[in-house]
């Protein structure tokens, strides 16, 4: 398998700057029998500008740890740390400051949106959550390049609600909105798991496109080592709450130091191979 263009090995004096860390991140649920532990001491460091993956099989930890991150779960003990500081969301003034770099796309795009808002009405609040005082021309300037970014034609759609477009052009229509909000993070939980082959690696494209051109760093969250060696920088493998194993993706999949990763490459005979997404 043939894996998309990962960024060109960086210098250590060009290393990016990390974005968001964990430390010890711990995430535990219930009581007395029902006591899990989601998360066991997990640490992260992700760059401005890469694109992460974290790979596990289901109940794994992925979506807490996603959850934390995004600031909807609070962790049991542990610490996030956002642009070098200690990430404070104690009052609803930092939730906001902090909720203004980060966006989450997910596996169905027909609950992203409110399906009584017209296409039209979903883009433009997006520019105004941004605050720009943009004339009306540089609104539908701004709405049309978003389009274009996802080949879809504003022209066709903007009347339109969501109902009325397929799951493909909702998808795109999601990262559209991800175009014109700019977060720093983008969380894209499965975001290519109910969509066609060719969507897929449509999606992919653009997920590259938006790391490429506006340094966003992206967490890919999947069950699938495969998808996520084709699209990552980076790989964190995950098992019963713990990182395994982490490291360049290249690394992970061809050096695998665990026996879990040696399991799920295992799992994906062709993974070596040209992978054929059309
Ligand atoms: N709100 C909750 N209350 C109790 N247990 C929870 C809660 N959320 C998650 N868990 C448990 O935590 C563990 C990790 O769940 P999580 O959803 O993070 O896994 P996952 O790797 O994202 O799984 P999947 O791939 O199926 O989405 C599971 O055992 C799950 O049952």
């Amino acid at each position: 398998m043939k894996p998309l263009n990962r960024m060109e090995p960086i210098t250590p004096s060009q290393r990016s700057e990390v974005l968001i860390s964990g430390k010890r991140i711990t995430k535990v649920f219930g009581y007395g029998k029902q006591r899990t532990a989601a998360l066991d001491e997990v640490d992260f460091a992700f760059r401005e500008g890469e694109i992460v993956s974290i790979v596990g099989e289901s109940g794994s930890g992925k979506t807490t740890l996603a959850k934390i991150m995004m600031g909807l779960l609070k962790e049991s003990s542990g610490e996030i740390q956002y642009r070098g500081i200690p990430r404070q969301l104690g009052n609803h003034r930092q939730r906001k400051q902090y909720w203004k770099d980060i966006q989450a796309i997910f596996q169905d795009p027909f609950s992203s949106f409110n399906q009584f808002y017209r296409v039209e009405k979903l883009l433009l609040d997006c520019l105004k959550l941004q605050g720009l005082q943009l004339s009306r021309d540089m609104q539908f300037e701004r709405m049309k390049e978003a389009c274009t970014f996802v080949n879809l034609k504003f022209e066709e759609l903007y009347n339109k609600y969501p109902f009325e477009l397929s799951g493909g052009q909702m998808q795109r229509l999601m990262i559209a909105r991800i175009f014109l909000l700019q977060p720093k993070l983008l969380i894209a939980d499965e975001p290519t798991s109910m969509v066609d082959a060719c969507s897929r690696s449509t999606i992919l494209d653009m997920l590259l496109k938006l790391r490429d051109e506006n340094r966003m760093t992206i967490v890919f969250i999947t069950h699938d080592v495969g998808l996520a060696y084709y699209v990552s920088d980076t790989l964190y493998i995950m098992e019963k709450g713990r990182v395994v194993e982490s490291g360049p993706a290249e690394r992970v999949i061809l050096e695998p130091a665990h026996p879990y990763t040696r399991q799920l490459i295992e799992d994906v005979p062709k993974i070596h191979e040209e992978w054929n997404l059309g």
